[in-house]
């Protein structure tokens, strides 16, 4: 809510409550603002004009679900801030809480501004795939020079108060009443010139070499962006100011932002915006939900297992300033999972700066370490993160329903096993819950939270806050083999596979994921986590190993294809990166560059003689296809099976756990953008080539959502008989 405080004669004469957030406001706040401004300038007993929030908050910026409105019309800001500089009287920014997108760009138009010390500014259109289309590109690098405020600019990052007055982004910072400095302020201003203030007039602070400058932070730019459209054009909106004179700038802004509203990754990345919020609002199956259920007090923790998963879980515990004790099975792992967890607290506390002091990880009351289970009597929660092995699993838990108190909540980190069975070792399966990390846990925000039969509302509720004040997303899923993630990936790593049997190589399936904007592809990501992890867990399936009965045919498990691959690759110890070879080679065992192998090469080819396969040339599009397509199918037998209550809890959980482009929305919204239709389509195509596939059979959801028109994401949870989507 933005307000316009009209200062006479050191005294505030006139209030009005304008806001540039509030939905479905937007333009009728703009013309209050603009009339206001007009009236300001046209009575002469107005001397000066403040522009502040109201709540302690200054601006938000747009209303972001506008910008995919087809009937966004009406008001356009960047006149309106053009509107504020002209004015002849001082006009002033009092910032308090938040001044981001819009709200940042109003105060840009302002001639002074003053800022409380808690207040954080930034200009974060590029995060939802757009740029600040207010005139902002052009006068953000007129005051803060160009390398600051491309900084800004391409990465959306919020700043401080305090670092916003080093950069001159605010003229002042106050610990007092910011409304009051700023009237003070406008006071002391009323008279003074004003045009050295007026940023359009000012010219480009220039660099010794601005075009060597901007050709570097080109690149660095692209190489961030991996197709995400925002941030070149962020870019080039910011050149343009170093190369044009403001109002040609301001034109090629304008072109820019029109380019970025109409792309698709504007409404994907605001689609994901959304979701992200959305998936906050969890709900169960047995219908449960965030709205009746009250979190509890996490005082103290405990993190069981310090492998890596639990040297990250105890550090972002530490972060999130949750006194934690850390337990291992003897003194010898205590002491190399100690050495670690120091080492990565260290390093955190080096990134934060001054801030580390809050951190206090060598005081044992905030970090104890130990491999006495009487430490965990008091703790309100524990956080198992042993290996993927049932029977320890369940030996841990029963141990601890016997030690902990009644009321402490008992979580698990795995990426696949049976909560209830876990829960099934305690006298308490209502306080047992599934909290699957990803690695690195300290640094992924994704924390997939599973509910098992009995998990109590609490327990989730717990859950859910525990993954905000660790500064992670918490999405809510079901208990079933893989949960979501993993449950998606099967498939999607199971066709890249069989697309080598075909006649593709690692580097080719590779290449087309990592060009469609995944972070890394299946096979490169696979040497990263270490081929041997599969390789266990198949074995303890008894889909490969000795304990494979005789017999069973090379290609073939159950009744379905299979490809035993990776197996024998492991059989040659090629576990990935660690062991220097895996599906790619490396410089040495835990070398990170991954180079083609033409011994892999030839292996494949002698396999494909081995197993008489044809081989045949496979194009991009079919191993984009197979590959997403079958990841999107499984989706819709999960959202079927009410394992995630809507689309948007397997979007969120791509894009922050698996590397999924953000651009372009997680996959179900990709879905919907490519059509349903399409997708049934091609699946069908590719069942029938390849019958014993059954991943590759069209999910029934799909289906149906076909047949009922191929209705926009936000409805089909009401075509699914299950619960309904947040969005
Ligand atoms: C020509 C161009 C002109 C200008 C362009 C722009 O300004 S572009 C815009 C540039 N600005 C941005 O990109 C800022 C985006 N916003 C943020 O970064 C954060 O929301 C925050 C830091 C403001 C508050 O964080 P927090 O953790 O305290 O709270 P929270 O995040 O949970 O949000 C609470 C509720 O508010 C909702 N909501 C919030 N902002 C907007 C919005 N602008 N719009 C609509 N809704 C918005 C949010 O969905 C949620 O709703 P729910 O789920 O309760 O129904």
């Amino acid at each position: 809510m933005l307000r316009l405080l009209l200062v006479c004669s050191c005294k505030r004469i006139r209030q009005f409550s304008y806001t540039i957030f509030s939905n479905p406001k937007f333009n009728i706040f703009l013309q209050a603002l603009e009339d206001g401004l007009k009236r300001a300038d046209a009575d002469p007993s107005v001397k000066a004009v403040m522009i502040c929030g109201e709540n302690g908050k200054f601006s938000a910026g747009a209303d972001i679900q506008g910008f995919s409105s087809p009937k966004r019309q009406g008001i356009a800001l960047g006149p309106l801030v053009s509107l504020i500089e002209r004015s002849e009287k001082p006009v002033v920014a009092a910032i308090e809480g938040i001044a981001l997108g819009g709200g940042l760009e109003v105060a840009l138009g302002c001639h002074f501004r003053v800022a409380h010390v808690q207040a954080r500014m930034g200009l974060p259109e590029v995060t939802i795939g757009l740029l600040p289309g207010a005139e902002g590109t052009q006068r953000l690098p007129r005051l803060i020079g160009v390398p600051a405020a491309l900084d800004l600019i391409t990465t959306g990052r919020h700043i401080p108060a305090t670092e916003a007055l080093k950069l001159g982004l605010v003229d002042e910072v106050v610990e007092e009443n910011t409304v009051e400095a700023g009237i003070r302020l406008a006071n002391k201003l009323i008279g003074q010139p004003l045009g050295p203030r007026r940023l359009s007039l000012k010219p480009i602070p220039r660099l010794p070499n601005m075009e060597a400058f901007l050709s570097e932070a080109l690149v660095k730019v692209k190489k961030q962006a991996r197709g995400c459209l925002a941030p070149e054009l962020c870019f080039q909106a910011v050149k343009a100011a170093t190369e044009q004179p403001f109002a040609d700038g301001v034109r090629r802004e304008r072109e820019l932002f029109n380019i970025l509203l109409t792309s698709g990754q504007a409404q994907a990345l605001q689609y994901a915006f959304f979701a992200e919020r959305a998936v906050q609002r969890w709900t169960t199956l047995s219908g449960a939900s965030w709205k009746s259920a009250s979190p509890q007090p996490i005082r103290r923790a405990a993190v069981i297992g310090l492998g890596t998963m639990g040297r990250g879980i105890v550090t972002s515990l530490v972060k999130a300033n949750i006194p934690v004790v850390a337990l291992e099975q003897d003194v010898e792992y205590l002491n190399t999972g100690r050495k670690a967890v120091m080492l990565l607290l260290e390093r955190e506390a080096m990134k934060m700066g001054q801030d580390a002091q809050s951190l206090d990880f060598h005081n044992p009351a905030r970090l104890q370490f130990t491999v006495d289970f009487d430490g965990l009597r008091d703790v309100d929660l524990v956080i198992e993160a042993v290996f993927e092995n049932m029977a320890l699993k369940k030996e841990i838990f029963k141990k601890l329903s016997g030690i902990c108190k009644p009321g402490a909540f008992l979580c698990t980190n795995t990426s696949a096993l049976n909560i209830d069975e876990i829960a099934s070792a305690t006298s308490h399966p209502q306080q047992v819950i599934g909290t699957h990390f990803f690695s690195p846990a300290h640094v992924m925000r994704l924390l997939e939270i599973i509910y098992g039969r009995h998990t109590s509302p609490a327990a989730i509720a717990t859950a859910m806050q525990l993954a905000k004040a660790m500064k992670k997303v918490g999405v809510v899923v079901g208990n079933c083999f893989g949960f979501v993630g993993n449950r998606m990936m099967f498939p999607y790593v199971q066709q890249a596979v069989f697309l080598l049997e075909e006649g593709s190589r690692p580097e080719n399936v590779d290449q087309v994921i990592e060009d469609f904007g995944f972070k890394i592809g299946p096979f490169r990501m696979s040497d990263l986590a270490g081929l041997d992890v599969g390789w266990r867990s198949r074995k303890g399936q008894g889909l490969t190993g000795a304990s494979l009965p005789p017999g069973t045919p090379a290609r073939q498990r159950h009744g379905r294809r299979y490809s035993p691959l990776p197996d024998l690759l492991c059989e040659q110890g090629r576990f990935g990166q660690k062991t220097g070879k895996g599906w790619y080679q490396y410089e040495k065992a835990g070398g990170r560059t991954a180079r083609p192998d033409p011994w892999l090469h030839s292996f494949l080819s002698e396999y494909r003689d081995t197993h008489q396969i044809k081989t045949r040339f496979i194009d991009q599009e079919e191993i984009l296809e197979r590959c997403l397509f079958s990841l999107i199918n499984e989706g819709f037998n999960i959202l079927a099976e009410g394992i995630a209550s809507g689309p948007e809890h397997l979007d969120v959980i791509y894009i922050n756990g698996y590397g999924w482009p953000k651009h372009k929305g997680g996959p179900m919204f990709h879905a919907s953008t490519v059509g349903l239709p399409r997708i049934l389509a091609k699946l069908q195509k590719y069942s029938e080539a390849h019958p014993d596939v059954p991943e590759l059979r069209p999910s029934a959801f799909l289906k149906k959502l076909v047949a009922a028109g191929n209705p926009p994401l936000k409805e089909w949870m009401s075509c699914s008989g299950s619960q309904s989507s947040k969005l």
